[in-house]
């Protein structure tokens, strides 16, 4: 079964609650909260005061995607907001045993990212550990970028060793979805697909959302 994340990245921030509602309404599985810090990306969002305000607005689990430096100093703060997954970038952590155990200490779901130019094996040790991998199908920063299709073998090569060790590990994408490439990032070996401006930039989100699912079933 695909889960459908919508990132909210693209909604109208002036009216996050209804936004969020309305994706849920429209059949949305999870909602992808994308936080960035101005110095692991260029471009600066949101934090756990945001995550905070739409908890009580919604009953989908809060995806909480760190682009942040030292993701540690903040972990806490993003499981007390009521965030249910958080994801760290591999390439943001010197110490990423101590930080994905640090996240399940807190009760919370723990993932761990790597951008496009960051090879598997990178995450391939702590896959045994996580809840979650987010394979970045864009370079972190900004919504409505191009899926870089390189990632697809990628997406191939986690999905295999989660297969071969019968590992309980979701295997997540993110960046340029939309229905076309919904359905090769799902035939790669991807279940949850992160999708921003291909359905906040639709008028019709639930025909954007039933679209990317159908594209890959
Ligand atoms: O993490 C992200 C960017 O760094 C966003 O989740 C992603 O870009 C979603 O936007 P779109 O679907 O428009 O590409
Ligand atoms: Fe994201």
């Amino acid at each position: 079964m695909v889960k459908i994340a919508p990132s909210i990245l693209s909604a109208d921030f002036a009216r996050l609650k209804d936004e969020i509602q309305e994706v849920e309404q429209a059949g949305a599985d999870w909602i992808h909260v994308d936080v960035m810090d101005g110095h692991f990306v260029p471009n600066i969002t949101l934090g756990p005061l945001i995550v905070e305000a739409i908890r009580p607005h919604t009953s989908l689990p809060l995806d909480v995607h760190l682009m942040i430096e030292q993701p540690d100093r903040y972990i806490s703060q993003f499981a007390k907001a009521g965030a249910d997954y958080i994801s760290v970038h591999q390439e943001a952590c010197s110490h990423l045993h101590r930080t994905i155990y640090h996240i399940k200490e807190q009760g919370v779901k723990a993932g761990v990212v790597i951008n496009p130019a960051t090879p598997v094996a990178m995450i391939e040790p702590i896959l045994p550990d996580v809840d979650l991998v987010l394979l970045m199908t864009v370079n972190p920063g900004f919504g409505g970028q191009k899926f870089i299709s390189n990632v697809l073998s990628k997406i191939s090569q986690v999905r295999q060793i989660v297969n071969e060790n019968d590992l309980k590990v979701d295997i997540e994408v993110d960046g340029g979805i939309n229905k076309e490439t919904a359905k090769d990032a799902v035939k790669a070996g991807a279940n949850v697909l992160v999708a921003g401006s291909a359905i906040f930039g639709a008028s019709d989100r639930r025909q954007a959302l039933s679209a990317i699912r159908s594209s890959c079933e």
